[in-house]
């Protein structure tokens, strides 16, 4: 099902006229994606999955990054919610969590592409997105995460969601796949498994989600794309 006004949108910047290519080289050149498809995905189904969308290199140095996080007891467990009502539940999910700040080569790749991914989306799309924010995600076995929305319409500022898997030697019986849910059915569309290099990219507020149960470890980084929901002075606060 065709998102209308994101079509829209589409059809606007196809009618901007060219821009002058920039001669500028980048100090942390990243690696080069093409993002035809997400866009055409998005506007299409409101969400996209694709397998070794990220250099291989990366996605191990992004899990070495994590692991010295884990091993250096830098991952506290997640919460549900924002701001005073952010609760901790097991219940709901189970897994540990540790923003990137780009204090490490790996991080600033990935944050790099993620910024190009930024600018595409406003650019193709007039998303009018202001900053991303993610963090690594480590499920220990037995941790899941349930049917749920990022983004409720009105009362959050998180419009798209990303999330990259890092694990290289991912089985089938090791579980723990992405179910996906149809906007508008409500009904489980497909199943991701975690496999290093797959990036799931979809509408916060449109795609239910959920992580299964998973067998063995499983690490990740759930980011989201969000507009600036500055008001009256008041910083739009980060969580
Ligand atoms: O890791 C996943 O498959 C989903 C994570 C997620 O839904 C979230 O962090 O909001
Ligand atoms: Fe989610």
């Amino acid at each position: 099902m065709t998102d209308p006004l994101l079509q829209l949108a589409r059809s606007f910047a196809e009618a901007a006229p060219p821009q002058p290519d920039l001669v500028e080289t980048p100090i942390n050149p990243a690696p080069v994606i093409c993002f035809d498809q997400l866009l055409d995905a998005l506007v299409e189904k409101r969400w996209f999955v694709a397998e070794h969308y990220l250099p291989e290199a990366l996605c191990t140095d992004l899990l070495a990054d994590l692991q010295q996080l884990h091993q250096a007891a830098q991952l506290s467990p997640a919460g549900v919610g924002r701001g005073q009502e952010h609760l901790l539940n097991e219940n709901i999910r189970g897994d540990y969590t540790h923003w990137l700040d780009g204090s490490t080569p790996a991080q600033q790749a990935y944050l790099a592409i993620m910024r190009e991914l930024k600018d595409t989306l406003n650019r193709e799309l007039f998303l009018g997105l202001f900053e991303y924010e993610c963090h690594y995600a480590f499920y220990p076995p037995g941790a899941f995460y349930q049917k749920h929305l990022d983004s409720f319409r009105g009362r959050s500022n998180r419009k798209v969601t990303t999330v990259l898997y890092l694990n290289p030697d991912w089985q089938p019986a090791d579980a723990g796949e992405m179910r996906v849910y149809h906007p508008d059915t409500g009904l489980p569309l497909l199943d991701v498994p975690p496999r290093s290099g797959t990036l799931v990219c979809f509408l916060s507020e449109e795609i239910p989600h959920e992580a299964l149960p998973t067998t063995a470890n499983r690490a990740s980084i759930a980011g989201w794309f969000r507009c600036n929901a500055s008001l009256n002075g008041r910083i739009d606060p980060a969580l």
